[in-house]
């Protein structure tokens, strides 16, 4: 069982609060995906677990034992970084083959463990090369090689594909991917990049200033964000953020819509903030009735392929929605459109603690 349990963790740097209160379970096996913007602690949180951060207060449990202690090269555990140091003056076999080497394996069982891995990450090709001959992605195949092919059990990753260009990053989310599922080992993936976490995190841990704001599966946070910086942090484009009046207990009143929407827990007089995803907001269409709908006008366009993304002003309201390409080829710049959103899509949150109070 390659369970970890991370608990209370404080770490201070001079007058920095790195991490505060840094609290979460990954379970045996599990891909979990730790994501917050730069400077919230995740590289703090992953040194910690690894043992390269020296703590004060709080606990790392792995395997059901206690390691808060233990020095780092008895945790049975491995961490990427953000810079995949590879040494440049060997080759690619002596690369894998070198944290086996320190450990004193036979060469028979160094070379047939290499050969494995190799072919795991398809870079059999390169094993007579130098690093400093293959490119981004190889060497990023060759940093993960070199950090499971003393087969930890527990894999920690710091933002490794930062470095690589998008087409790279791609491939190598799906690599990763592939790799748990034919590894079945327990990690856990940094990153500031929300499209990395949902789509790699079979859960994802939200951090703030140093501690953990919430966790679920990708899809719970996208449709249930607890709170306001959550909303923020998932989803692409960002949820739009909109200011409404609160004229009645139960009743939230946007700007642009002639009459209020239901919203139970909302109080008379509430300070709230409405989110309102990118991906809810529809052209209005017939059968379209339930749904509020609004005239709006296009100010700008963002082609991304296979969906458009537009920037509709609404009054003095800008809002951005997300539309098929072959839809949104119909229209250009500076067009009055009719667009409608179902009022049970909306997320009504307190403007002052950013705690959810519910959907429409
Ligand atoms: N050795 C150190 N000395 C001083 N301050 C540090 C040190 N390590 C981290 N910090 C501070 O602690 C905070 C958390 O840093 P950390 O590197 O964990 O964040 P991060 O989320 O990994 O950021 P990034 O995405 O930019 O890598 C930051 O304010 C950082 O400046």
């Amino acid at each position: 069982m390659s369970e970890l349990k991370v608990k209370n963790l404080r770490r201070e740097f001079g007058s920095v609060v790195a991490l505060e209160d840094m609290t979460f379970d990954v379970a045996d096996g599990e891909f979990f995906c730790l994501l917050g913007p730069s400077s919230s602690g995740k590289t703090t949180t992953l040194r910690a677990i690894s043992g390269l951060e020296e703590l004060k207060e709080g606990e790392v449990r792995f395997d059901g034992q206690d390691v808060t202690r233990s020095p780092v090269q008895n945790r049975g555990m491995s961490m990427i970084f953000q810079t995949f140091a590879l040494y440049p003056h060997m080759t690619v076999e002596a690369n894998l083959a070198h944290p086996l080497r320190r450990d004193g394996v036979a060469s028979d069982d160094i070379k047939k463990r290499v050969g494995e891995i190799a072919e795991l990450l398809r870079v059999s090709h390169t094993l007579k090369r130098k690093t400093t001959t293959l490119s981004g992605g190889e060497q990023q195949r060759v940093a993960i090689g070199r950090a499971i092919v003393r087969r930890p059990r527990l894999l920690l990753l710091d933002e490794p594909l930062t470095n690589l260009d998008a087409k790279l990053r791609h491939e190598m989310r799906a690599e990763f991917k592939r790799l748990h599922r034919e590894l079945g080992m327990t990690m856990v993936y940094a990153t500031p990049d929300q499209l990395e976490a949902l789509t790699m995190g079979e859960r994802v841990g939200v951090i703030e200033n140093g501690r953990v704001v919430a966790i679920g599966t990708p899809r719970d946070l996208y449709s249930m964000p607890n709170d306001l910086y959550v909303a923020r942090m998932v989803g692409s484009p960002p949820i739009n953020i909109l200011s409404a009046a609160t004229p009645d207990d139960g009743q939230v009143q946007l700007s642009f819509l002639k009459a209020p929407v239901h919203a139970r827990s909302v109080l008379s007089g509430q300070d709230i903030a409405v989110g309102l995803r990118p991906q809810d907001i529809v052209l209005a269409e017939g059968g379209t009735a339930a749904r509020a709908r609004f005239p709006a006008k296009i100010h700008l366009t963002e082609p991304l392929g296979d969906v458009t993304i537009f920037d509709v002003a609404v009054q003095d309201v800008g809002l951005k929605m997300v539309l098929r390409e072959e839809v949104a080829a119909q229209y250009s710049v500076g067009d009055e459109i009719e667009v409608a959103f179902d009022p049970s899509d909306l997320h009504f949150f307190d403007r002052g603690s950013g705690r959810r109070l519910g959907s429409g």
